[in-house]
């Protein structure tokens, strides 16, 4: 991660099927291509040519802003005091609940178009402000319209375990629909409870409704189990679902570890990539658990242990760190530099959500190297090979190589490391994004800074 390839006088030609054709010196390249024809020449003379950047965690779909809670948290109040107060995420279900498909769609395609315009070529995007069937359902189907209507690249990932609903609201099953549902259980599924226990439960929440006002945690999980998960397999199967990972809030007074490995491993039997929220605000173990359950990736790990640490360099698990929290709740920031040292494989988000609104990785990087000590080539591989790493991309994302897909910035100033050192001067710098080899963002108002 110290030592970038930093080809001088490059050229990069990409094909009509999006992908790299070759990387490397202009020269060589000027002479391998003689004769060739080109749709479109971009002159990058005196500019940096960089791979696309990899947002590895975001929940951009959503309704209602948290512009008041900024103001309380300016005056001391902390998330989690925040969160057990009804407001947080539980403030953004109730009026994501509420919202149409159509407005969610609208309010996600313009936070995409604007990480695209901050150079963000692949995203993850997360659901987990419904809490209930039916309003993730909607959520993950906002993310496909996305995905088939925007160039950005999009990871999915289904959150249902965000935090324990206060007020159920959502969905009631029939008492035949919910036996029909091929809950998968143990093996491996920890403590979660038995097949029979679910349809009991299901029995109740038909005939008693108002049971369901609000939920423990072990009925959230059974929930997400029982019925929020084999309902997204049956979608993902039949193509109109796509969902590649499972995320869980691992935290004191949200999900606890078992609740979360029962989460997160009913989500790998179905074939989804584990990448969840650990250690965050307490230490809970979650690096472990991670390890246990073959993690791809875990964010936050602000308070992970050297344990912890070990557990995850030895297990190949990407941390996902996200400076923006750390800078907006005012917590120590995640241990980069140890993580670094004992080999982890470190990668950056942006974390956009209704508590951090920040939707541009270039800034992330500049937190990234002030507050967690990271050097500016650390903070370009954690926001792009690493980063694609952590949403199993990095076999076509993530760096300008032969046969990856051709996604660039392009910015208008002599060295690369502008991008970082000139904190939320992206707007001025970045000359052109493109995506798959077409143009999906160009300024001609570059300032010669
Ligand atoms: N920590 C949990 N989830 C989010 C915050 C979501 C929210 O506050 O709406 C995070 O990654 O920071
Ligand atoms: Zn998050």
């Amino acid at each position: 991660m110290q030592t970038l390839a930093v080809v001088e006088n490059g050229s990069v030609v990409i094909g009509h099927d999006g992908l790299i054709k070759a990387v490397g010196s202009a020269d060589i390249i000027e002479s391998q291509f003689k004769g060739a024809k080109f749709d479109n020449v971009l002159d990058a003379s005196g500019m940096c040519v960089l791979p696309g950047l990899v947002d590895t965690h975001t929940h951009p779909v959503w309704a209602g802003d948290r512009v008041h809670e900024f103001a309380m948290k300016l005056a001391g109040a902390t998330y989690m005091e925040v969160h057990e107060a009804g407001g947080g995420i539980h403030f953004t279900v109730t009026h994501t609940r509420s919202a149409t498909e159509q407005h969610l769609l609208d309010g996600l395609k313009s936070r995409l178009e604007r990480m695209m315009r901050a150079g963000t070529t692949l995203v993850e995007c997360k659901s987990g402000y419904g809490l209930e069937l039916d309003t993730e359902l909607k959520m993950l189907r906002v993310i496909n319209s996305a995905r088939k209507s925007l160039p950005i690249g999009i990871s999915a990932t289904y959150c249902g375990a965000h935090a324990v609903p206060k007020l159920f609201q959502g969905h009631v099953a029939a008492a035949g629909e919910w036996r029909r549902r091929d809950f998968d259980g143990p093996p491996g599924t920890g403590g979660c409870r038995s097949r029979r226990e679910a349809q009991v439960n299901a029995g109740d929440q038909v005939k008693n409704p108002t049971k369901n006002r609000g939920k423990t945690m072990e009925e959230a999980t059974q929930d997400i189990v029982a019925v929020q998960l084999p309902k997204i397999k049956k979608l993902t199967a039949s193509g109109d679902l796509q969902v590649d990972n499972i995320d869980a809030f691992c935290e004191k007074g949200v999900f606890d570890l078992n609740s979360t490995r029962c989460i997160l491993q009913a989500g790998k039997n179905m074939g989804l990539n584990i990448n969840f929220h650990g250690d965050e605000l307490h230490p809970m173990n979650s690096a472990n658990l991670g390890a246990e359950l073959g993690a791809l990736a875990i964010s936050h790990l602000e308070e992970v242990t050297d344990d912890g640490i070990a557990a995850m360099a030895t297990a190949k698990i990407s941390a996902v760190l996200l400076p923006t929290t750390a800078y907006i709740l005012r917590l120590s920031p995640p241990r980069a530099r140890d993580m670094l040292d004992a080999g982890v494989i470190v990668a950056l988000g942006s974390d956009f959500n209704p508590n951090a609104y920040c939707c541009s990785m270039p800034m992330v990087m500049h937190l990234a190297c002030v507050m967690m000590k990271m050097s500016m080539p650390e903070a370009l591989a954690a926001s792009t090979i690493n980063a694609a790493y952590a949403l199993n991309r990095s076999h076509t994302h993530g760096s300008l190589e032969m046969g990856k897909q051709g996604d660039l910035v392009i910015i208008n100033a002599p060295r690369w490391e502008h991008l970082v050192y000139q904190f939320g001067g992206h707007q001025e710098l970045i000359r052109y994004v493109i995506i798959k080899g077409e143009i999906v963002y160009e300024n001609d108002k570059v300032l010669n800074l």
